[in-house]
């Protein structure tokens, strides 16, 4: 298994080698499959293709991961994108998303990046509250332009997915509470530089039920028929992102897009709005791997330490969230044990699994994590100098470092010492 493959979001012979990778950039390192990529695109595409009036707006979720390969793929996909900072707004213009396909999302959008927006003309702005509905109205008049936009609502649905990655409970931060919506439209609606086009609802992540889903979306037409009775011109419903992707082969497999596409159909039907969607996970996360290499194996109390290259600070979800990501050696042994695999980082914490049935490796052994590809390298951080892992991207027989590695004196150089500290 030296060669990888990530086209059925597993590692098949293919003909570049995770190996020689390692090898030339080192590890640990982000691997992403463009194949992969197109091919997750294409499958929510055809999902979701004809639902709501025209053809969908599928806005790839930045945050996911916003490599520049990564969105230039989406670009050349024709994708949207969905951004939540003035920094992924600037990624996916630079990699040719088209304007009117970006959607604002996030709870602080700040005035500058309101404007920055505004500037570029893009598709819709999510407002997340009343306070920022007034201060875009605000920014908007002053630039002498007219912000497209739509509330965010939180239809307070338990989305059953881990409790940091749920969103549309009342007690999340996200969204105005859909009950006092049909009041806040009326007042964004007397605000000058705002055009009221839109309703928004994402009740979490790595979603592995459609009930929730279905429960919300039925919410949101709800609120689109009364919108409408009450005047406003609502031409789009941004149904958001959220659906989960298989992490663990031992667990049931999430809905498919095909189911997700089914249902959406069915709780929009009669809607006359055009959908839009914001995918992140499921396009991104098992296009990619994080390639590591055993540093050595310390004897453990009950089962061996497999000390890797990769830490929490290269992976932050097993840590944050308790994540499981599966775990394999590059080159199998054909045997197995319980192992726990953790990083050189000094937190205890750093732990990626334990007790982990898993293939046997020695140190300098390649193991790879799957399903990295989403809030993987994006989540990354420095804590310990660690410096951030290289990414690279791979289609057919042909590879490319696609973000370097950064060198250890990066992390110092970018820092000054004050005179007073000088001598
Ligand atoms: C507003 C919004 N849209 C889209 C997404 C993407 O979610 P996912 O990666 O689960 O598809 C998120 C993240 O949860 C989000 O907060
Ligand atoms: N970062 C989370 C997903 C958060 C989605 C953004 N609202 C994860 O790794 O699963």
């Amino acid at each position: 298994m030296d060669h990888f493959n990530l086209s059925n979001g597993s590692i098949h012979a293919e003909s570049v080698s995770l190996e020689a990778i390692a090898q030339a950039v080192g590890t640990p390192v982000y691997v992403y499959s463009q194949a992969t990529l197109e091919r997750h695109v294409r499958v929510f595409r055809e999902a979701v293709s004809g639902a709501g009036k025209g053809e969908p707006l599928v806005a790839f979720a930045v945050k996911a991961n916003p490599n520049g390969a990564v969105l230039r793929t989406m670009a050349r996909a024709g994708m949207g994108a969905d951004v939540v900072s003035g920094g992924e707004l600037m990624r996916a213009l630079a990699a040719g998303i088209l304007p009117e396909n970006i959607i604002f999302s996030g709870v602080g959008k700040t005035r500058e990046e309101m404007a920055l927006g505004l500037s570029h003309g893009i598709g819709q702005f999510n407002l997340e509250s009343e306070p920022e509905a007034e201060m875009l109205s605000a920014v908007a008049s002053a630039m002498g332009v007219e912000a497209k936009v739509a509330y965010r609502v939180n239809p307070d649905v338990d989305a059953g997915t881990h409790a940091k990655i749920s969103t549309g409970k009342s007690e999340n931060k996200f969204g105005i509470p859909i009950d006092t919506a049909i009041d806040a439209y009326a007042r964004a609606a007397a605000l000058p530089g705002l055009k009221l086009q839109g309703v928004a609802v994402h009740i979490g992540s790595q979603l592995t039920d459609l009930a929730p889903l279905e429960t919300a979306f039925g919410k949101v037409g709800a609120l689109v028929s009364a919108l409408r009775a009450e005047g406003h011109d609502i031409t789009l419903a941004d149904l958001g992102g959220g659906l989960g992707v298989p992490y663990d082969p031992a667990l049931p497999l999430p809905p498919s897009p095909t189911d997700y596409g089914a249902m959406v159909r069915r709780a929009t039907a009669g809607w006359d709005v055009r959908l839009a969607f914001e995918p992140g996970r499921l396009i991104v996360a098992n296009a990619g791997v994080l390639l590591s290499r055993v540093i050595r194996v310390k004897e453990g109390v009950s089962q061996p330490w497999v000390i890797l290259d990769a830490a929490m600070n290269d992976l932050l979800r097993p840590s944050l969230y308790d994540a499981w990501h599966d775990i394999r050696a590059v080159k199998p042994k054909g045997e197995k044990a319980a192992a726990n695999v953790v990083g050189p980082v000094c937190e205890s914490g750093d732990t990626f699994a334990t007790a982990r049935h898993m293939d046997v490796v020695a140190a300098d052994d390649l193991v790879v994590f799957m399903t990295a590809g989403a809030y993987g390298a994006t989540m990354a951080g420095t804590y310990n100098s660690r410096a951030l892992a290289p990414e690279v991207m791979v289609s057919g027989d042909q590879w490319a470092v696609v973000r370097p590695r950064q060198p250890l004196s990066a992390l110092i150089d970018a820092e000054r010492v004050p005179d007073w500290l000088a001598d």
